[in-house]
């Protein structure tokens, strides 16, 4: 059926993906739409800070399975910080249309919260006609199992106890806590990574930081049947009160009143200020072309190593070879592979904390910083 979101009253459900870096976002989206049978999506797509390679790999992948009716690309910075320029706009082109989409799925950048995007349903030219159906939260079991992105507990620990400070967690941390708080449904994904008894064992850790009755299920490649994913009636715009999340003051800022007096920093429109995501940055390198797929793959591994580094991810070129080779690297894996009609090759995205050796990076890749 295709008229169900035209009766009268009914709401267009809204999923929103959200997760860490590289947990597997894309890859469970793009599973979902190719297993939407039929149904008419809309799919908004944020990245942080760079060209919105998600984007044209979605566009560029000319899957004709995909089911995606139309995919909007958010280009003004993490959609958590723009939701009034960027975000609310598109959601009223979207619904303004003759035929509105039927579902609509929103990818946040791995570095947004996903609690300011929830309460943008709440605006009334939004509220009225969609409802948030579920926050999806897809996790790196792999990362996980090795301690990469909840910091080893005992060692936060010492470190809070050393301190009185509250405001201790790493932004990595916190950003995790928030993106698993706000969740109706845990995606443990990468399961193919790790042993049944790490997965178990990352399960029962996760089971502590979400609300009850959410459901955390493994997946490999995300995918999971698209009932999983999709119609969870959550209305979680209507559910704030218990997916709080940690206060992302500055040193300028030290407000700790509670959420409504919070989420006001949709309302700053420097270009250049990722409010909450102070603390990372994320840089477009422009690299020549690699001797080898092999010798690519190596620099980027390296990388990766790098303090800091969290996620590199583009399309290279490699010498004596006509297609590009799309890289994406998390942690300490690197996948290549050939990509006919890849847009932008010659670019790698590198996203990691605040202070990253750019320098050491460039001289790894090769890289010289595109123009902004
Ligand atoms: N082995 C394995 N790799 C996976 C799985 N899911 C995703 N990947 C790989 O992990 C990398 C990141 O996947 P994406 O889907 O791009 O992750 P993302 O969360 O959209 O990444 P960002 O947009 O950078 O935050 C890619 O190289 C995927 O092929 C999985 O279940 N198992």
């Amino acid at each position: 059926m295709t008229t169900s979101s035209m009766q009268p009253g009914r709401k267009i459900p809204a999923t929103i993906v959200t997760g860490f870096l590289g947990a597997g976002k894309t890859t469970l989206i793009r599973n979902l739409l190719r297993n939407a049978d039929g149904r008419r999506i809309a799919l908004i797509v944020n990245e942080f800070g760079d060209m919105g390679f998600d984007g044209s790999l979605m566009n560029g992948c000319a899957d004709p399975d995909c089911a995606a009716e139309e995919v909007v690309e958010l280009t003004n910075g993490c959609i958590c910080c723009t939701v009034a320029d960027d975000f609310l706009p598109t959601m009223e082109m979207l619904l303004s249309r003759d035929t509105p989409p039927e579902h609509i799925v929103i990818e946040t950048s791995g570095l947004a919260l996903p609690q300011p995007l929830v309460r943008a349903f709440s605006w009334p030219s939004v509220k009225s006609k969609v409802t948030v159906d579920g926050v999806v939260t897809v996790l790196d079991a792999a990362a996980l199992a090795e301690g990469r992105i909840v910091l080893d507990q005992a060692a936060l620990d010492a470190q809070r106890a050393a301190d009185d400070a509250l405001d201790h967690e790493s932004p990595v941390e916190e950003l995790f806590q928030d993106q698993l708080r706000c969740a109706d449904l845990v995606v443990l994904n990468k399961a193919d990574l790790v042993s049944a008894e790490a997965l178990k064992d990352v399960q029962e850790k996760i089971a502590a930081d979400v609300r009850p009755a959410v459901h955390i299920v493994a997946s490999e490649k995300g995918t999971l049947p698209i009932e999983v994913l999709l119609g969870r009636g959550s209305a979680a715009e209507d559910d704030m009160a218990s997916r709080h999340e940690h206060h992302h003051h500055h040193d300028d800022d030290h407000d700790h009143d509670h959420d409504d007096d919070h989420d006001h920093d949709d309302h700053h429109h420097d270009h250049h200020d990722h409010h909450h995501h102070d603390d990372f940055e994320s840089h477009v390198l422009e690299v020549a072309a690699f001797d080898s797929l092999r010798t690519a793959e190596a620099r980027v591994l390296e990388a990766m190593a790098l303090k800091g580094v969290l996620r590199i991810k583009g399309a290279v070129l490699i010498d004596g070879k006509a297609a590009p080779a799309m890289v994406q690297a998390v942690g300490p894996r690197v996948e290549t592979w050939f990509a006919a009609g890849a847009e932008s090759a010659g670019k790698l995205v590198v996203i990691g904390l605040k202070g990253l050796d750019l320098e050491a990076v460039r001289g790894l890749l090769g890289g010289v910083k595109a123009a902004a």
